[in-house]
């Protein structure tokens, strides 16, 4: 195994269907150009493995030495020579790992050490030497653009790696749209899936989906979980114009997941009125986008179909005031439909632009947001799916700064780490 080697996935946004997703109901979605990167290097002492996680100010390390792996993987299911990826977590390896997690103080530090741990005991071995793992987004975390999803996708396609299940991308971009059937993006998926389970209990999986194969997707969880997901690509996704606000509400997914799941049991017939509702209303907006002519007629309905959907989710109690306070200032300023997207309580919401807004009224609506604390993003839909870096694929001149550890903790934002690292602009970014 050569090292250094980074890996890189997109976050999402759901354009319809978050929450009723979860209930096996249709829903849509596009990977974003927004990002998270995890740079693979060696521990000076073998023996070590280390997360640096700044974005989440996690800084751990453990000894190998410490984790009980034969009783892990005594646990451990395989198919064809390869680790399973169970349809639930095996409380029995959650408890193994629960003792060489006893020294992590914060919850959040908490799930994403044990998030890392679960895949890392199931798709690596002890033999296999120390590592330090560092990762930066470019995305919001916790904002309802599939953080999470992005963070699992990378640990599993770089442990997977590692493990030596999945050889390294080697795929052009443009190769990929050829490439239908893609059984190592498939093993990444699956246990991306175990990543999302361990960050929130009851994931559709439509995220971890979107941040494995990129582009856009109609996908629909199958009621019997042993069943696999249905994704069906939307290769020409139509030109919409969107703009994604972050209200900077911190919010759980795990939490509004749950909280939707309250309202389920309470009131059965009428959540499931709403998600059947929720249902049709993904249906019609597929029909409409893949008409081969999207024009004024098709825009409407969709701007009209953001709003049904934004006002189901309220009745599902997902919203937020920050989220009604975007939608009404887009409103009075008449710049088009909006909706809460991802898990709500906060995070993000869209925006489907009218064609013929001025784009002069559409920064002043951006400077309204941005009195009250909001900040919006421009970002482009359909992003590429996951991808590896590895050493000897980027120039000779540029490899020691690339994959520096200390050069990649020192980007400031979002520009100087994409300015680096874009899987657009720097040349040996390969996809799977
Ligand atoms: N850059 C990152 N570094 C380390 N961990 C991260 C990073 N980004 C996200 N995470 C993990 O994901 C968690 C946030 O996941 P959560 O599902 O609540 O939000 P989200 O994925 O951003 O939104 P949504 O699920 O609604 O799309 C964080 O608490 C952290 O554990
Ligand atoms: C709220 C939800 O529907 C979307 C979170 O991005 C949860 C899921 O589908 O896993
Ligand atoms: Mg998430």
């Amino acid at each position: 195994m050569t090292l250094p080697f980074f890996v890189s996935a997109p976050g999402k946004v759901i354009i319809f269907g978050e929450h009723s997703a979860v209930y096996s109901k249709p829903a849509i979605a596009a990977a974003l150009s927004l990002r998270a990167y995890l740079l693979v290097t060696p521990s000076k002492d073998p023996k070590k493995i280390t997360l640096n996680f700044p974005d989440v100010e996690l800084s751990h390390s453990w000894n190998k030495e410490d984790i009980p792996w034969d009783e892990i993987q005594a646990h451990v299911q395989f198919k064809d020579g390869r680790p399973l990826a169970t349809e639930e977590l095996v409380p029995e390896i959650t408890n193994e790992l629960s003792g060489v997690l006893s020294d992590l103080e914060s919850s959040l530090h908490y799930v994403a050490s044990h998030c890392f741990l679960y895949m890392y005991t199931h798709l690596c071995s002890k033999e296999i030497p120390g590592m330090t793992f560092s990762i930066r987004s470019t995305l919001p975390i916790g904002a309802g653009l599939g953080s999470s999803a992005s963070v699992s996708v990378c640990l599993a396609s770089a442990l997977a790696v590692l493990g030596g299940h999945v050889q390294h991308a080697t795929l052009h971009q443009n190769d990929k749209v050829t490439k239908n059937h893609n059984p190592e993006a498939d093993f990444i998926d699956s246990w991306s899936l175990i990543g999302e389970k361990c960050y929130h209990g009851n994931p559709s999986g439509i995220d971890n989906a979107v941040a494995t194969y990129g582009g856009a997707v109609m996908y629909q969880r199958m009621k019997n979980p042993s069943q696999p997901s249905v994704r069906t690509n939307m290769r020409n996704l139509p030109p919409l114009k969107l703009l994604l606000t972050n209200t900077k509400i911190p919010r759980s997914t795990a939490y509004l997941v749950g909280q939707v799941g309250k309202i389920n049991e309470k009131y059965p017939k009428t959540s499931a009125s709403i998600l059947e509702a929720m249902e049709h209303l993904a249906n019609d907006a597929y029909q409409i986008m893949t008409r081969p002519f999207f024009g004024k007629e098709e825009k409407e309905k969709m701007r009209e179909l953001v709003n049904i959907n934004h006002g189901l989710l309220v009745a599902l109690g997902v919203s937020h005031p920050s989220l009604e306070n975007i939608k009404i200032i887009s409103e009075v300023n008449k710049i088009g439909a909006t909706k809460l997207t991802g898990a709500g309580g906060g995070g993000c919401a869209i925006t489907l632009v009218n064609d013929d807004v001025a784009e002069e009224t559409i920064q002043r609506t951006i400077d309204e947001f941005k009195t009250h604390g909001y900040e919006t993003y421009e970002t482009t839909l359909g992003g590429k799916g996951v991808a590896s870096l590895q050493f000897d694929l980027v120039k000779e001149d540029l490899r020691d700064k690339v994959f520096s550890d200390e050069a990649f903790a020192s980007y400031k934002d979002r520009f100087e780490i994409d300015g680096v690292l874009s899987v657009d602009n720097l040349e040996g970014w390969r996809f799977w």
